[in-house]
């Protein structure tokens, strides 16, 4: 890759342009707020998301979405999951006829239900085979302190992917590639989701095997849904499956987790939202994947017991309560 734009300057954004440009691609970051701009700019650091961090040379920063775009043959989209849609139709007009398209959300759309590189593929009007996800458990702190992580670069097409990979090796970021592209983007989205749960559960002082618990059968409900969407349940095995789930929820950097920790301490969801301040994915996306298991008839009992803690006003107790009452059945 010659260039690279990657679009959002939060937390993993600002990381990954940092492992591109470790890599050897020149980075223009696009940030919503220009001082966040003007601060990578002139100090190489983005002092809203990661004070502590140094970004390399090869990383500059603008608010002017055009111009970061402009070149690009890697462009990468590192906005909240809700907001892609609007974002992207304003971007557009001002792609390379084959740029490639890297997502690095982990939502489900509501309302559509659509994952995010569906989302690419509509406003983008480009092929799906030219969106490439990238996925895996890759906390963005650890990994703009180079801590070792894997993870996964999942494109239908695998030259594609290979390219991309190419682009994002760097000795402290191992990428493998992988043509499910749909079971990826639904491992990284659900875990989401159990990862609230797992904060609720850690809120409460529940012990380790009510939390492996969680995990294991949060991993089932995330593989038949995605079996039911036709991806290859081998991928929630993997690091884009369980290898994200476990890093998301035994992290206290996770948002997500956080998030659930408040929730599981009985705060209500406006109460969790002003203490924390950050996007949590799982919070409107358990929305989203509600539907969708609704849709496709797949049991989601943890999402939908998530949902309603969430959203409903349900007490966490009584959550819980729900899931050990449901009918017994085989493993
Ligand atoms: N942070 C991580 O550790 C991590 C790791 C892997 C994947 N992800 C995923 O990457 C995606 C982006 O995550 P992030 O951590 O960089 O997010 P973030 O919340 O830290 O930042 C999102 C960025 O998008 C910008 N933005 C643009 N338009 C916006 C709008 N209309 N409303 C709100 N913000 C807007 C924000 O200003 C911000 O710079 C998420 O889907 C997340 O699940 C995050
Ligand atoms: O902080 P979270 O909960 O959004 O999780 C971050 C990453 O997705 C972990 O891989």
């Amino acid at each position: 890759m010659t260039s690279a734009a990657v679009l959002g300057a939060g937390s993993w954004g600002t990381a990954f342009a940092k492992v591109l440009a470790d890599a050897g691609t020149d980075v223009t970051i696009w940030a919503r707020r220009e001082p966040v701009a003007a601060a990578i700019r002139e100090y190489g650091t983005n002092p809203d998301y990661l004070p502590a961090v140094r970004l390399p040379e090869r990383v500059t920063a603008t608010s002017d979405a055009g111009k970061a775009i402009a070149g690009a043959d890697l462009v990468v989209l590192a906005v909240p999951s809700q907001t892609l849609r609007g974002n992207l139709a304003d971007w557009t007009g001002f792609l390379a006829p084959d740029a490639t398209l890297v997502s690095l959300m982990k939502g489900i759309e509501l309302g559509t239900t659509k994952r995010m590189s569906e989302v690419i593929v509509e406003t983008a009007g480009v092929p799906a085979d030219r969106v490439v996800v990238v996925s895996g458990p890759n906390l963005a702190a650890e990994i703009a302190a180079e801590q070792p992580a894997a993870t996964v670069v999942a494109c239908t097409d695998g030259t594609r992917a290979t390219q991309v990979q190419r682009a994002v090796t760097t000795p402290y970021f191992r990428p493998y590639t992988n043509d499910d592209v749909v079971g990826c983007e639904l491992g990284g989205a659900v875990k989401n989701v159990i990862a609230l749960a797992y904060g609720i559960a850690t809120a409460m002082r529940l012990g380790d095997n009510t939390k492996a618990s969680l995990i294991t059968r949060g991993l089932a409900e995330t593989a038949r849904l995605g079996v039911a969407l036709g991806a290859d349940p081998l991928t929630f095995a993997g690091l884009a499956g369980l290898g994200d789930l476990v890093a998301t929820c035994s992290s206290p950097l996770s948002r997500n987790r956080t998030f659930g920790e408040h929730l599981g301490r009985g705060e209500t969801l406006e109460q969790a939202q002003a203490a924390t301040r950050q996007t949590a994915e799982g919070v409107k996306s358990c929305l989203a994947l509600r539907d969708l298991a609704r849709t496709h008839g797949v049991d989601m009992p943890i999402t939908e017991q998530v949902e309603l803690v969430c959203h409903e006003g349900v007490n966490p107790r009584s959550a819980l309560i729900a899931l050990m009452s449901r009918e017994t059945k085989p493993e």
